[in-house]
């Protein structure tokens, strides 16, 4: 059901409710030919993946023209929520393996949205300069910020400057006191109510 989405972001079009509800249905399609979402997730689609990734913007509304690159983006999260949520800013979705990348560009497609790309590249061979980096899930954050720092532009034009935005869970204090000067972090229980988010957080490290 996606009320849960609208629960959370009452702000969302007809249009925007007609891809989440489009969401829900292709996934579970696409899942049983190539395993892009866990399959003990694919049930909870909607809280699991798509208001896990929109915990971004609950943090930040991206201003109109905002580049945006979803580093490690396997099965789209968080690009897809994020792009769909964000009709005016611009999508890039990179990952190393291919067959995730054909996923994700099948799905674009299906979803006819016209502000996201995808692309088979490794983040450390990337190039291009993006307002903000978003990613979930793809390695400790230490490595992630040496693998993807360089794609961050300097030039800040939205309510928190450009950088580094990571949907992370469990313990990272660790991990995360090299940069402890630019990073603040965010707990998602303070956005949403489900259990699922008790121990999820949004790391967000400045340029
Ligand atoms: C655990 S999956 C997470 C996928 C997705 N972000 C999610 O949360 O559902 C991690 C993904 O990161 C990709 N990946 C790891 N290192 C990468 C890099 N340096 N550049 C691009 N993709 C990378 C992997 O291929 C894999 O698809």
């Amino acid at each position: 059901m996606i009320n849960v989405i609208q629960k959370y972001f009452p702000e969302l079009t007809e249009k925007q409710l007609a891809l989440f509800d489009q969401v829900e249905k292709l996934y579970p399609q696409w899942n049983e030919k190539i395993n892009v979402v866990s399959r003990k997730d694919i049930d909870e689609l909607n809280v699991r993946h798509v208001l896990h990734s929109l915990a971004i913007a609950q943090y930040v509304k991206f201003v109109q023209g905002t580049t945006v690159v979803d580093v490690g983006t396997g099965g789209g999260f968080p690009g897809i929520p994020l792009a769909i949520y964000y009709p005016q800013c611009r999508f890039h979705l990179i990952d190393s393996i291919g067959k995730k990348i054909k996923v994700v560009q099948t799905i674009i497609t299906e979803l006819g949205l016209k502000n996201v790309t995808a692309e088979q590249v490794r983040s450390e061979k990337h190039t291009n300069k993006y307002d903000f980096v978003v990613s979930r899930a793809v390695t400790a954050f230490p490595k992630f910020v040496t693998l993807t720092r360089h794609l961050v532009s300097s030039k800040n034009k939205n309510a928190v400057p450009n950088g580094i935005l990571y949907l992370k869970g469990g313990d990272f204090e660790e991990e995360i006191k090299p940069f402890k000067n630019k990073t603040s972090v965010v707990k998602l229980s303070d956005y949403y109510k489900e259990a699922f988010f008790d121990t999820k957080k949004l790391i967000h490290l400045t340029r």
